[in-house]
């Protein structure tokens, strides 16, 4: 089977034109981040996707800590420059800049660790910790919008595997638009996936002939654990190496995220699981209808190295100025490695037969010259 695409939906891609778009090119699956936009929107585009003859997916958010709102949706630090983050609840006069966090995050820091903000795009250094809230030093300048991921690579979170917002989208979205995979964020063990499964269960109880198929992302260190990836690989439908988390949830930061898809996708051939590689494979597409020569070698090992059963668009598809063109170097570069495939086994084909030729030639030399 080739490879085949998903796409996140979002303000780029929520119209019936693009839909058709996509599934004219490979794309099978429409993902829906439930991290961002309301129900009523959620509502919307899955309705539109499946009328376009996609499957869909519910991506639930988990405990990923996350920025609150912020007033004017996006505020701009300067390297050097002391800024709080602090619990949006419990917001404390001061005269410098503030982010507001879904999370009191002072219980999983330390003097000098270093907290990343938007994917790593921003890094801040603790300076100073209080009860709801820490001081920060900006290492780089940047803008900084409202609900960015926050992560803290060096310490170890406790918060629920499932929050809130998990619950709100089980019960009140997936009885209706009864997607075929539901993925779900930040597990770290077996318990986490039999937990999602009777939260499941829970909200289908008078639905009859339907279950969803489950997707574990891979995104924490502790999932990767050799005792808790083997049993998460056996106990849902799919894997999906959510590297965007991953490469700021492991240490050394950044750079452990090629050897750890590496180790994934081993073991996901061994076990027979479809696997899924996602993030950051077109993502200066977002805003260039081109890609950089990094991005399509990444693609070309995801396609034609590792062989991975799905590719996935985020922001590229969602937010991004150029979804459907996104979709076109995926699509054609999945295509292309058909034909070469094809080609291959053609030349293969040939020197085999080549070669049986020569072989039955000098046999039949041989049995001449003994006569
Ligand atoms: N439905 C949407 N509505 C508005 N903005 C969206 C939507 N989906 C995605 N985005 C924007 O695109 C960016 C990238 O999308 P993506 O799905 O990768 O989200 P994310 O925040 O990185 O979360 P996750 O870690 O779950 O992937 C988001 O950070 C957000 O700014
Ligand atoms: C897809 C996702 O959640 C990630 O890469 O972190």
């Amino acid at each position: 089977m080739s490879t085949k695409i998903i796409t996140t939906l979002g303000p780029a891609s929520g119209n019936p034109e693009v839909l058709k778009y996509f599934k004219e090119h490979s794309v099978e699956i429409a993902r829906l981040n439930g991290s961002h936009g309301i129900i009523e929107e959620h509502l919307r585009i899955a309705k539109l996707a499946t009328n376009a003859g996609l499957d869909l997916m519910l991506d639930l958010p988990g405990p990923k800590i996350r920025l609150g709102e912020i007033h004017d949706k996006l505020l701009a630090v300067k390297t050097g420059e002391k800024v709080i983050i602090e619990k949006e609840q419990e917001h404390k006069e001061n005269n410098l800049k503030t982010l507001p966090c879904q999370f009191s995050i002072e219980k999983y820091t330390k003097i000098n660790d270093i907290v990343y903000i938007d994917d790593g795009k921003l890094q801040f250094r603790v300076i100073k910790i209080e009860k709801n809230r820490i001081q920060v030093e900006a290492l780089n300048s940047g803008p900084v919008k409202s609900h960015k991921g926050v992560n803290l690579p060096y310490g170890t979170i406790d918060i629920d595997f499932l929050t809130e917002n998990d619950h709100r989208l089980i019960e009140k979205l997936l009885p209706i638009i009864k997607p075929k995979y539901v993925a779900t964020s930040f597990v770290k063990t077996i318990d986490d996936i039999y937990r999602l499964k009777t939260a499941i269960q829970n909200s289908l109880h008078n639905i009859k002939n339907y279950y969803p198929k489950i997707i574990a992302k891979i995104e924490m260190a502790e999932a990767i654990e050799p005792v808790n990836i083997t049993s998460i690989i056996n106990e849902c439908d799919m894997i999906m190496i959510a590297r965007g988390d991953l490469a700021l949830e492991t240490t050394p930061v950044h750079i452990r995220v090629p050897f750890i898809q590496n180790d994934l996708v081993q073991r996901c051939q061994i076990q027979n699981k479809p696997f899924i590689i996602a993030t950051q494979i077109l993502e200066s597409m977002i805003t260039c209808p081109v890609p950089t020569r990094a991005e399509v070698s990444d693609l070309y090992r995801a396609v034609v190295l590792d062989k991975a059963n799905y590719i996935m668009l985020s922001g590229e598809a969602a937010v991004g100025q150029y979804p459907k063109e996104c979709v076109t170097i995926m699509h054609d570069l999945i295509q292309y490695n058909k034909i070469q495939t094809v080609h291959t086994n053609k030349k293969l084909k040939t020197k085999t037969i080549e070669k049986k030729i020569t072989t039955k030639r000098n046999l039949s030399k041989i049995k001449r010259k003994r006569i």
